[in-house]
Order: C-alpha cells, then sequence, then structure tokens
C-alpha cells in the first residue's frame, strides 16, 4: 500500500526516536532532536496568511544584538527578577517545575478587567500573576510546589487550589479547572514514575537539554504541544522547552541547569512574541488575519492561522538569531536569550503603552 508522504514522513520520525536514530546512517545513537525548527520551517514554507519580512529581521537582528549587550542581558537577568526563585537548590527546580507546568493562557476576556494577584504591595498580571501566586501560597505555609501535594486531595482538595490561585480583582484566573488538572496529572506521574521529584527528570536526561524536553513531553499529556498542519506532525513544545530554559537560565547554566546542547532549544511560540515580533515588521499577517486579531477574535487551538502564528514565531526567531551570530560571532545569544530579551521589551513597551497589535486569542493549555 502506497503510504503518501506524511504518513512515511510520522512513520520514520517514530521509528528515529524509537531507536534512537534521529539522523544519523551509521546506527551510532545520535544526540536526540526535538524536531521543533524543522516543524516551524515546514510551515513557514507553507503559511498563506503569514510571512516574514527579512529586511526587517535583519534590522531586529541589530536592535536585539546591541541593546542585550548595552543591557549585558544574559541567564543571569533571569535571576533579576524579584519574584523568580533564587535558592539554587531542589527547591527552585520543583518551583520551576510547577510554574511552567501551569505557565499558560493569561489573556483577559476583558483586557480592561484581567486577573491580578496582589502580592508585596504590586498588582501582578499575566505569566508575573502566577509567579506571585505561587510565592503568596508558599508565604502562606501552603507546600504548592510538591507533588505530593498536588495529589492527596484530602489535604489539598479543589477549594484550596482555589484559594490558592485566588483573584485580587473581580476576574478569576483562566482555565483554573484545566490548571488543577494538570496539578494532579502530572503530580501522580512524579510521584509515581520519578520518585516525586522532577529532579530525577534532570538526572535521566544526562545533562542533554533536548532529551528532557522530549522526556517531558512523552512522560506528561499536559506538555505534548503537538498538531498537525497540513497533515504532518508538527512539534511546538512550548512549556516543556521553556520549562528546560529557566532550569538552565536560572542555574546559570550550572548544577541543575547543565546542559551539553541547550542551544537546540528554540523560542518558546506563546502570545506576546509574535506580538513584538509584528510590531518591529518582521511577522506579516495577511489582511483578513490582522483584521480578525485587532477584532480580538478567538483563533482555535490548531486552527490554520493561530499555527502559521506559532510556526512563522519560532522560524522568525532562528533567521534573527543566525542573522545576529553571522554579524557578531563572539555574541552569547541563543533562542532562549532572545526569546526571554523579546518578552521582556514586549511587557515594557505594554507598560509604556507603545502601540502594539494585540496578542492573538487562543485559549489553550499549550501556551
Ligand atoms: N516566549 C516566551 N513566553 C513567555 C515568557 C514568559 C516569562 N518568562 C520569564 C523568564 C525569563 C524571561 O526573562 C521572563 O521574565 C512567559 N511567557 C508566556 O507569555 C505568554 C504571555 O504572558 P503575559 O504577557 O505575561 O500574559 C504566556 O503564554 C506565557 O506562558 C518568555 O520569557 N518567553
Amino acid at each position: 500500500m502506497a503510504m503518501d508522504d506524511d504518513t512515511d514522513h510520522d512513520l520514520l520520525d517514530f521509528m528515529r526516536r524509537a531507536l534512537g536514530l534521529d539522523g544519523q546512517s551509521n546506527g551510532q545513537k545520535a544526540p536526540p532532536d526535538i524536531g521543533v525548527l524543522q516543524s516551524a520551517e515546514y510551515i513557514c514554507d507553507n503559511a498563506i496568511d503569514v510571512a516574514l519580512d527579512m529586511r526587517s529581521c535583519k534590522a531586529a537582528a541589530e536592535m536585539i544584538v546591541n541593546s542585550m549587550e548595552k543591557e549585558h542581558y544574559g541567564t543571569q537577568t533571569w535571576d533579576g527578577h524579584v519574584l523568580h526563585p533564587h535558592t539554587k537548590d531542589e527547591e527552585q527546580v520543583e518551583f520551576i517545575f510547577l510554574m511552567d507546568l501551569l505557565n499558560f493562557s493569561f489573556w483577559a476576556d476583558d483586557e480592561k478587567a484581567p486577573y491580578k494577584v496582589e502580592y508585596d504591595g504590586n498588582l501582578e498580571d499575566g505569566y508575573w500573576s502566577l509567579v506571585a501566586a505561587i510565592r503568596r501560597a508558599l508565604d502562606e505555609g501552603i507546600p504548592i510546589t510538591s507533588p505530593y501535594f498536588w495529589v492527596d486531595e484530602t489535604v489539598c482538595p479543589d477549594k484550596l487550589l482555589e484559594h490558592v490561585f485566588r483573584s485580587s480583582t473581580d476576574t478569576p484566573m483562566p482555565m483554573l479547572k484545566e490548571r488543577i488538572k494538570c496539578l494532579r496529572e502530572a503530580g501522580e506521574i512524579l510521584c509515581e514514575n520519578f520518585n516525586g521529584s522532577f529532579v530525577n527528570c534532570i538526572r535521566e536526561a544526562e545533562g542533554s537539554a533536548a532529551a528532557l524536553v522530549n522526556l517531558v513531553v512523552d512522560e506528561f499529556p499536559c506538555f505534548k504541544d503537538e498538531s498537525r498542519f497540513e497533515g504532518r506532525k508538527i512539534h511546538f513544545y512550548k512549556r516543556a522547552q521553556i520549562l528546560v530554559a529557566d532550569i538552565w537560565a536560572s542555574f546559570n547554566g550550572e548544577s541543575f541547569g547543565e546542559f551539553s546542547d541547550i542551544n537546540k532549544i528554540t523560542m518558546f511560540a506563546d502570545y506576546r512574541i509574535p506580538q513584538i515580533l509584528h510590531t518591529l515588521g518582521c511577522l506579516l499577517y495577511s489582511p483578513p488575519l490582522e483584521h480578525a486579531v485587532r477584532q480580538r477574535r478567538i483563533l482555535p487551538p490548531s486552527s490554520t492561522w493561530e499555527m502559521e502564528i506559532r510556526g512563522c514565531t519560532i522560524h522568525c526567531v532562528e533567521l534573527i538569531r543566525r542573522e545576529i551570530i553571522k554579524r557578531h560571532p563572539n555574541a552569547k545569544v541563543n533562542a532562549i536569550l532572545i526569546d526571554f530579551f523579546l518578552y521582556d521589551t514586549a511587557k515594557e513597551w505594554e507598560v509604556q503603552g507603545k502601540e502594539m497589535i494585540p496578542t492573538h486569542r487562543t485559549r489553550s493549555i499549550w501556551y
């Protein structure tokens, strides 16, 4: 039976990974691959409503590398965010696992009334509302970073989790039910298969970032951020990749954060980076798509428009990264740091009220 090209591709993809022969012809166990860049390029080559503008990408590359140099932007910047954990021990790993387990979908149905968490006298929104809620729970003596706590509904009933993620405004946390389901499911898996700690997952990956991403998406269904585009299987793996990136950056590439292949990690296909890349002119939307995004229309998960935005964003940051390395061969820059820089810049521009296209609106647990 003649298989069509895409089924062939999937089967080969599966066999290569199963046999650990990712692309190696001589049968040696090649270092693992995660397939996100290939997925992104495939989408970009076939996208109708999203395109990249190379001139703007080159200009953005210069702006980014010059700004990062001026700000000494690097892994230590991660530590500079006061709400992030800084203990540099297993507790920090547990905190980051919880953070990236739930690091999705903060955008508010009503932009004028977002979910916020008050912490240390500040009203935090978006990603920072999650980090603030975790800190607040720990300050209240709730062991919210412990997987043993997540799986025990007698000591950790839904009611308590609703209290942990309670809002300081009238708007509740988006997708709270889905977040509780992620906690219960990931808690079961960590307690049953990894002795209750993500540190054991890191150990099993033996210093390979790609192996750790693959382990996370293979073992934890709520991280398996995959889809199909034009009949081909697509890997995005946004939260699995940002989890590994946060571990790497927060430990400055040492201790639990030491990975030999960290540069295999791509940018994280969320809803914030497309916004800033469009504002920089790097991402171009067709008139119908731009109209839909500006009208705050919902783009369903795995819809063509949503996939084209995510795939082109990943490929766009990869082209920017290549441009930076071409012009500044000694720049200490990878896709992670470019991504972190773009996210932080987008948040600064949002606070400054800079004119930007709205973020696209997809409600999902993937980002
Ligand atoms: N691509 C990318 N996406 C990121 C982050 C971060 C925060 N990372 C911190 C760690 C190091 C950096 O320096 C940041 O300080 C959150 N997100 C995602 O954005 C989305 C919007 O969130 P918001 O606008 O808040 O609502 C949400 O899907 C969230 O999952 C990032 O860095 N890159």
